[in-house]
């Protein structure tokens, strides 16, 4: 569902990487490793539309976005793309349910039953009308990952997911994102520091 065809990016004078390509299928899961500045966020921002191409291309099923407005790249990565920072970016007014629908309110598929489907699969049923701040930073996470997923991506990017956690919380939301992607046939690419996650998947190194 994605192709990077030798993608290259700099700023500036810097060049970050160049001629990066790979091809991901369904419930394909890359991990991207690489020093502090070799250009991972920056990678991911590239994958996910979210910065202006240089060299190379990037396509989703089968399409360039090179050239795409900014109204329909966002409508496509809507639907196509779920997003993981290693910030939650919960809105701090819902509960985690409603947190977990945004997805479906802006993409006009609201469904609470999946939503508490959702829930139940990150473990968190009995924390569904709590606030962001009630629930503790690895709670916060895996509200996060449900809500990356409700729209069923195609693939899902994310960015140092447990970054913020300790070893115990870290597992467990590493784990439950990539078990729930597996099960809805979601490709993931995830940029981490963390080799002890890792191992085992294929990785694409950079710096
Ligand atoms: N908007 C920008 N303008 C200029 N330089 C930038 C900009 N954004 C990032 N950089 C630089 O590009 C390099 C790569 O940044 P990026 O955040 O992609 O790296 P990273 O591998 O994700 O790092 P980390 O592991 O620390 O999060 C860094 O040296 C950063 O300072």
């Amino acid at each position: 569902m994605l192709e990077v065809l030798q993608l290259g990016f700099g700023y500036g004078e810097v060049e970050l990487f160049q001629n990066l390509s790979f091809t991901m299928h369904e419930s394909e899961i890359r991990v991207i490793l690489g020093p502090s500045g070799s250009g991972k966020t920056t990678l991911l921002h590239l994958l996910a539309g979210l910065l202006a191409l240089q060299s190379g291309d990037v396509r989703w099923q089968g399409e360039s976005i090179r050239g795409l407005s900014e109204e329909v790249l966002a409508q496509r990565r809507l639907l196509l793309t779920g997003l993981i920072f290693q910030h939650h970016y919960l809105q701090a007014e819902l509960t985690a349910l409603e947190n977990i629908l945004v997805p479906g309110y802006l993409a006009d598929k609201v469904d609470p039953d999946w939503g508490l489907e959702l829930l139940n699969r990150v473990g968190l049923l009995d924390r569904a009308h709590l606030l962001p701040k009630a629930l503790s930073g690895g709670e916060r996470q895996r509200i996060a990952v449900a809500r990356a997923l409700y729209n069923r991506p195609k693939l899902l990017l994310a960015d140092e997911p447990t970054g913020s956690l300790d070893r115990r919380n870290a597992e467990k939301v590493w784990g439950l994102m990539l078990s729930l992607a597996q099960d809805l046939g979601t490709a993931v690419i995830v940029a981490t520091h963390d080799e002890h996650l890792v191992q085992g998947l294929p990785e694409l190194r950079l710096g």
